[in-house]
């Protein structure tokens, strides 16, 4: 099978069939209904009437009230909702799965579109360079291969990655003896998914490491203003609509303000943040975020830290202690350093991610503001350069804007036209 089709199949919710919009329309009425009947309810807020304030003297910790907004609210109603139709399918049709499957084809398109929106600029640019290298050649020769080249590295693809590359494409094309330019547009996204993957299979470095047993600590590392604090705060969110017990630990308190803003962040989530003053340790603080989420019963701890670059040395000690403290604290943890690089910020993201892996052991990337580079390549070259895997990409500016890197979707991303352009011309033939 084609490997568009083959993405298609996996991100696009295939046509319903007759029967199906039948039931859907049943299960509606019936949601609507009963949801006219009960009582409206704030998760968020429930839990935080569960929650215990701890009587601590010495750490500062806040309680923080869960302030929705707008799309949190809607979220929330928007997952009722869906949990309502799933639960009347199941009832409706005890023995069949149709309510589970069709829920999975629901996530996998909108994370699929999640990341058709969040890529657009980098699809735009990288798609019209693409489109007009392939009608300006009759065929696939040497000098198309050079254009090629070129496109690639203006989408930061990343020069080592880029000659892998095209060295593949040009055996792919030979072995498949393709001709049409137009069929190397295909052959393209296939190779990007298999080179950032290599050797790995997906399951093995997509999604976070979790301690199944007990407190899983993430512990974010990145220096100032690209994104930390925003990820942070989406991904205690994400985690909280997962059902988990969250924490935040203010470990940045070297930047004016950093601390208040995770605060912010904790009261929008409805999460708590343990805190010291300004200027004091941040291994202390990120102990007693431990101690915290441990009386707390909590279930992930994620901690902050201020992200110094001036001096290497100094950046190295303060990671060590905090980590030193983590895992002295929870056997086997940080169950991930993830360090925080800024999409937009191109081969200055590269030398960032090259002096953190040096300073501590960084397990994962979260790529923000994806969404506002056209250079969004830079996903290949993290990857293949830094063999480190990209873990979470930011793709908007919105608390849900946090997404779990996955190599098909963001090539569906970035040949989501094409995918629809190819089809036609199936269609048609
Ligand atoms: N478009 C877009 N903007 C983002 C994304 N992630 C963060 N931002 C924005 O980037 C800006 C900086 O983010 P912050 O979280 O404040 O920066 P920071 O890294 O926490 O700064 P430090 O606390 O000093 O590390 C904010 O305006 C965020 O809204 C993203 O994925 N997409």
């Amino acid at each position: 099978m084609s490997f568009f089709k083959k993405l298609k199949e996996k991100f696009v919710k295939g046509p319903e069939s007759e029967e199906e919009k039948e039931d859907q329309k049943l299960n509606e009425t019936e949601g609507s209904d009963e949801k006219e009947n009960s009582p409206e309810t704030d998760p968020a807020e429930s839990e935080h009437q569960e929650l215990d304030l701890q009587g601590e003297t010495e750490t500062l910790e806040t309680e923080v009230p869960a302030e929705d907004t707008e799309e949190d609210t809607l979220e929330s109603t928007v997952d009722e909702e869906d949990d309502q139709n799933v639960e009347n399918l199941e009832e409706s049709f005890p023995e069949e799965e149709i309510g589970a499957e069709s829920q999975e084809e629901d996530e996998k398109a909108s994370i699929a579109s999640k990341f058709k929106m969040g890529l657009a600029k980098t699809r735009n640019s990288f798609s019209t360079k693409i489109n007009d290298l392939v009608a300006r050649y009759r065929t696939v020769d040497e000098d198309f291969f050079e254009e090629l080249e070129e496109v690639l590295i203006s989408a930061d693809v990343g020069v080592t990655t880029v000659m892998e590359m095209i060295e593949e494409l040009e055996m792919e094309v030979k072995r498949r003896n393709v001709q049409d330019p137009q069929k190397v547009k295909e052959i393209i996204s296939e190779k990007l998914v298999e080179i950032y993957y290599g050797d790995d299979r997906a399951e093995e470095i997509e999604g976070l490491n979790e301690n199944p047993g007990g407190l899983t600590i993430y512990l974010f590392v990145g220096v100032n203003g690209v994104g930390k604090t925003t990820t942070i705060g989406k991904l205690a969110h994400r985690l909280k609509s997962e059902g988990k017990n969250v924490t935040l630990a203010a470990g940045d308190t070297f930047r004016a303000g950093a601390i208040e803003q995770l605060e912010e962040w904790g009261k929008r989530v409805g999460v708590n943040v343990t805190k010291h003053s300004e200027g004091s340790d941040p291994a202390a603080v990120i102990y007693d975020g431990i101690q915290s989420a441990k009386s707390k019963n909590a279930d992930v701890l994620i901690c902050d830290t201020a992200g110094r670059l001036q001096n290497k040395v100094n950046l190295m000690n303060e990671l060590s202690k905090v980590k030193r403290v983590i895992e002295r604290e929870v056997p086997g943890a940080p169950h991930e350093v993830l360090l925080v690089l800024d999409a937009t910020t191109g081969q200055n993201a590269m030398s960032q991610a090259k002096t953190f892996s040096e300073a501590t052991d960084v397990s994962g990337i979260v790529l923000s503001k994806l969404d506002g580079t056209a250079k969004g390549g830079i996903v290949l070259a993290i990857r293949n350069e830094l063999e480190i895997p990209v873990k979470l990409v930011g793709l908007g500016e919105k608390v849900t804007d946090l997404e779990t890197f996955d190599a098909h979707a963001f090539v569906y991303g970035l040949f989501a036209d094409m995918i629809e352009e190819y089809e036609e011309e199936e269609e048609l033939s």
